[in-house]
């Protein structure tokens, strides 16, 4: 009998064993399939990882997210802060990509995300704690590889307890086993027998640009268009190449494992036929490209966040912003809140992601 321990038995240098032992190794699974998750599951993520200084100012400086209250102490207490805090974007991808290797490493794509808060702003050290509850599941009728799940996730601070950012997210999930469907989706008949595809679609003659950043002059831009008939609608001007470092290295810095960011090679064969950016980075971007042209106080609520297309190595994420509303008595007697709707969208113009924000911005008098 041969000693398979001997470390001479087999020559692992040589193509042909080793493609033979390959084909008789049983792979060890890493990640869950749809089929893993049952509406009410609870999961607790391990990965405890511990916000830093370091990986705050690389996203950002990465992002083009340089607004220097997130490395500027006298900044940082100029804008309300005790202390210099991490970037709410970083923030958010360390709480999802703790949470990537229990729900999502198994390969599905990042759909969207809903009732985004930040409830507060933790500084460099702060230890986090991440669980999820598993919301709904649902296969998918014209993808019958994939199911959809929602899960809501909660990033705490783990030494208080103190809840720090908490949303739902919506992600495409492999199936295990196939479901029997015809695949072919939906086509369904408005009903009201016009041509939608003469019909162009329908936008504003006009759109007004703010005159500047602060809160009065996006409440004034909106007073205008109002009078006008038109939207508050702008496009900025910075553009970012996805390069290996936003698309390979920022999602690992988070501990997100997604295979869609990292192995061009599980990627050849897949819906997106190559690695692409995590949305969270493409997001990050285009919010950075939109907050580069207003005076932001805080960061606060986002909505309705969808991943409409894959960014691939090589894309230019620019940002396009529509502003939805002013509230002059929310948040401190410095600031009011705005909502936006920010696009990021592509070299072909192609908008690969949107969603609402509500953000405090800062009064021009004060
Ligand atoms: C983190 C992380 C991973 C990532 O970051 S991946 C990178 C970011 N995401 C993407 O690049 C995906 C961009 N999206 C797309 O390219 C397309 O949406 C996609 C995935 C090719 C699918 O396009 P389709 O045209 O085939 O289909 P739909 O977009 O209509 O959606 C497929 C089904 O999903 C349902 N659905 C879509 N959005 C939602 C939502 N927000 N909530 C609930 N359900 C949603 C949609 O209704 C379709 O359902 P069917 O039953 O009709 O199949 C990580 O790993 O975590």
């Amino acid at each position: 009998m041969t000693d398979w321990t001997d470390p001479d038995a087999v020559d692992l240098s040589d193509e042909e064993t080793f493609e033979t032992l390959l084909d008789r190794a049983e792979t060890r699974e890493k990640g869950h399939y749809f089929e893993f998750f049952e509406p009410g599951d609870e999961l607790t993520h391990d990965p405890g990882l511990v916000l830093s200084k370091a990986g705050s100012e690389d996203w950002m400086g990465q992002t083009l997210n340089h607004d220097p209250a997130y490395w500027r102490p006298d900044r940082a207490r100029d804008r309300g802060f005790e202390a210099v805090p991490v970037h709410p974007d970083y923030l958010l991808a360390c709480v999802m990509g703790a949470t990537v290797e229990d729900l999502s490493e198994k390969g599905g794509y990042f759909l969207g995300r809903d009732d985004v808060t930040i409830h507060r702003s933790p500084t460099p050290g702060t230890e986090l704690a991440v669980s999820s509850t598993v919301v709904e599941t649902t296969p998918s009728s014209s993808r019958p590889e994939y199911g959809i799940v929602t899960w809501e996730t909660v990033g705490r601070n783990r030494e208080t307890g103190d809840r720090l950012v908490s949303y739902e997210r919506t992600n495409m999930i492999p199936r295990r086993e196939p479901t029997a469907t015809d695949g072919s989706g939906t086509v369904t008949d408005s009903g009201d027998g016009e041509d939608e595809s003469t019909a162009g679609p329908a936008v504003p003659d006009t759109l007004v640009t703010p005159e500047g950043g602060h809160f009065e002059e996006f409440r004034a831009a909106l007073n205008r268009a109002d009078e006008t008939d038109a939207a508050v609608a702008y496009a900025h001007e910075r553009g970012r190449t996805m390069d290996d470092g936003l698309v390979s290295g920022l999602p690992l810095s988070t501990l997100n494992t997604a295979r869609q960011h990292h192995n061009r090679d599980v990627m050849t064969d897949s819906p997106s036929g190559d690695i692409v950016a995590y949305g969270d980075v493409t997001r990050s971007i285009a919010l950075a490209h939109a907050r580069s042209d207003e005076a932001t106080y805080r960061e606060w609520r986002y909505d309705a966040e969808r991943f409409h297309d894959f960014v691939t190595l090589g894309d230019t994420i620019y940002g396009f912003t529509r502003v939805l509303d002013c509230d002059a008595d929310a948040g401190p007697e410095r600031a009011g809140a705005v909502t936006f709707e920010h696009v990021a969208y592509n070299q072909h113009r192609t908008p690969v992601y949107s969603g609402r924000r509500t953000a405090l911005l800062q009064r021009s008098h004060r």
